[in-house]
């Protein structure tokens, strides 16, 4: 069993925190700049020692007072933004390069097999300067994990890439990490809500909201968390290049980076301010009307937080007075298309 367990205090940086990781569990970790993601992972990686705190994995313990496992003894895997791959061997080399360090005889054998399982075999004997971001993020990935990591961690993996390669590579992550024991540190609530079986919020060093990766994106508790995550996410099935058909039936348009294959699994996601809300059916040609009930309502200030049939609508105050919204209203929604984005899963 690879639980990770992570204390860390350190005043000096102003971080506090404390996190597990069940066994094959993926932890989403979100935050505004500075919040102190990246002193998680590095602490867990061994690239920085707080001034107090203890990192175990599974039995071992590779932080605590007087204990300090160095980094390449660790079997944690840090993948960041940048492939980072090691420019003047090839592929092939750079995949086997972990095993071979181990002192695996089969170290080519295995790079190989990792090299399969990302799709790069067509790519063995390139080099790195011949690859395109998303190529050189596929090796980066068969590379951090033929060295088979107790723990991985990613740092924004996705961030540095062409909008076009980022859908790929994110299925690709979340076949690769199904079991495996992974942190994950993003600025996006796609990667999280996608990838992520659990996510914390850091805010000033602290962890501030812990959850199920749905929960904690689809009711956040700070003004961060809200301003990250207000999304919703539709999962459903492509019903053509630029329209998805949710789990319940309801059908929506939207932008898709790529056009759909219809009959393949898709997800629509579009913020809450991208719901308007009408008594009478809505004039005009917004791609998106549809009929809902209303459930809760919750007065932040000035907006008001509607939830719709699992889906959730920022409304100014002023527009929930006029409409006059009570809980159990039926409604119109629209929601125009330019705000919906379509991923293909
Ligand atoms: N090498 C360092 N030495 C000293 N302080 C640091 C160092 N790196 C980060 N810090 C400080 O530690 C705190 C947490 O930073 P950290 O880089 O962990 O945040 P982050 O959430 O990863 O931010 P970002 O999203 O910008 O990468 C910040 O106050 C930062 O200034």
């Amino acid at each position: 069993m690879v639980r990770l367990a992570a204390v860390l205090s350190d005043p000096g940086r102003g971080v506090a925190m404390e996190v597990e990781v069940a066994d094959g569990e993926t932890l989403a970790v979100l935050g505004p700049n500075g919040a102190g993601k990246s002193s998680l992972l590095a602490a867990i990686a061994g690239l920085w020692r707080p001034a107090e705190g203890h990192v175990t994995v599974g039995e071992r313990v590779l932080v605590a007072d007087g204990v300090w496992v160095p980094p390449h003894r660790r079997s944690v895997a840090l993948l960041g933004q940048e492939a980072r791959l090691f420019p003047h061997l090839t592929v092939r080399e750079n995949v086997a390069f972990g095993p071979r360090s181990q002192g695996r005889s089969d170290a080519t054998r295995l790079g190989d097999q990792w090299l399969e399982q990302v799709g790069g075999s067509a790519l063995a004997e390139r080099r790195p300067r011949e690859l395109s971001g998303g190529q050189a993020q596929r090796v980066a990935i068969a590379r951090a994990l033929a060295v088979e990591p107790d723990v991985v961690l990613l740092d924004e993996p996705l961030a540095a890439l062409d909008v076009e390669a980022v859908p790929e590579l994110r299925r690709l992550l979340r076949v690769i990490l199904a079991r495996t024991t992974t942190v994950l540190v993003t600025h996006d609530p796609l990667d999280a809500l996608s990838l992520a079986d659990r996510a914390v919020v850091v805010e000033a060093g602290r962890i501030v909201h812990e959850g199920p990766a749905r929960d904690v994106l689809l009711h956040p508790r700070s003004a961060f968390g809200a301003a990250l995550a207000g999304v919703n996410l539709v999962e459903g099935v492509a019903t053509g290049v630029d329209t998805v058909r949710a789990n319940d039936g309801r059908e929506l348009t939207g932008i898709a980076a790529r056009p759909l294959s219809a009959g393949a699994g898709a997800t629509a996601t579009f913020a809450p301010t991208a719901v308007a809300l009408h008594r009478e059916q809505p004039a005009g040609s917004p791609r998106n009307v549809l009929r809902g009930t209303v459930g809760a309502i919750e007065s932040r200030g000035a907006t008001c937080r509607v939830e719709i049939e699992g889906w959730i609508a920022d409304v100014t105050t002023a527009a929930a007075a006029e409409l006059r919204l009570e809980p159990g209203d039926d409604l119109w929604l629209s929601i125009k298309a330019t705000e919906v984005r379509l991923e293909p899963v």
